[in-house]
């Protein structure tokens, strides 16, 4: 099920480092929202923040609220390990088990939510989720061999089979394509459109053509200064973005003139 975020007065801390201050957005279920801006201007660290991923590096904390759908990820008694199941996540590296087959690689996260699932249940879910990450017809006859024999591109949409396995309401994807060939980024890239059927999608991406091929929305991140923290200058439409900003920042970062 797909799910409305709401990030309101966001501020977030690397121990006495204050990495993103002031972020206040809207991300509708069912859409695509590209984070783009220049390199520590924060966009993984809001990315991390939408499933309370940053507060597993010591010292790390926020303050603001990220609502699911109107509940506070970080409401008192929240467990984050439960928000995590909520909100799936695929890093820059493809990263599958690589001892692990195909099969346990997309059940992996399933299996740690519900050791009780079944054989078949555990057969419906890997063929399912295959098919969704368009990887079923290339792994159907050798789910038993392990992930890490697949190629990068593979071994992505392995990884995205794996985050949607659990049924997630948001998948977050950092750079998700910025260590593949291509081709297998055109695929990851059709795949995006497609998860938005389903899914709300916040993507991380260095790559402007990426952000205006498969966003709907677009977030521009920039910091005011070396030293400062990270803001969010601009969130519109990929549209609006691209070809008509509010602010002068975000004109010269798509415009190549900074960044
Ligand atoms: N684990 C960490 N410990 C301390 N500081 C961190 C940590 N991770 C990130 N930071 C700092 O927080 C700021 C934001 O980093 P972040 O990685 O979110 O930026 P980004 O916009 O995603 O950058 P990039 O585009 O280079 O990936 C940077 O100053 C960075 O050095």
């Amino acid at each position: 099920m797909s799910k409305r975020i709401e990030i309101k007065d966001l501020d977030i801390y690397y121990g006495k480092f204050h990495a993103v201050s002031g972020v206040n957005m809207t991300i509708q279920p069912r859409s695509v929202t590209a984070f783009i801006g220049s390199s520590g201007c924060g966009k993984s660290t809001v990315l991390r923040s939408i499933n309370r991923m940053h507060e597993v590096i010591d010292g790390a904390y926020s303050t603001g609220q990220v609502l699911l759908d109107g509940v506070d990820l970080y409401g008192p008694g929240v467990d984050p390990v439960r928000v995590r199941r909520q909100v799936g996540m695929v890093f820059q590296r493809p990263n599958p088990f690589p001892t692990m087959s195909i099969r346990e690689n997309v059940l992996a996260g399933v299996r740690l939510n519900n050791s009780k699932v079944t054989r078949p249940q555990a057969e419906e879910i890997v063929e399912k989720s295959l098919q969704a990450a368009n990887l079923w017809k290339e792994v159907k006859d050798r789910l038993d061999r392990p992930g890490s024999g697949l190629s990068g591109g593979q071994q992505q949409r392995l990884c995205i089979a794996r985050a949607i396995a659990i049924a997630p309401d948001v998948v977050l994807m950092d750079e998700p394509c910025s260590a593949l060939d291509p081709i297998s980024t055109l695929a990851i890239e059709d795949l995006i459109h497609q998860l938005k059927e389903e899914y709300t999608v916040v993507i991380v991406t260095h790559n402007m053509q990426q952000a205006a091929r498969v966003s709907d929305q677009t977030a521009f991140f920039n910091l005011k200064e070396q030293g400062k923290p990270g803001e969010l200058i601009e969130v519109a439409s990929t549209e609006k973005i691209f070809h008509n900003p509010d602010q002068k920042a975000t004109e010269d970062y798509i415009t190549g003139r900074f960044g």
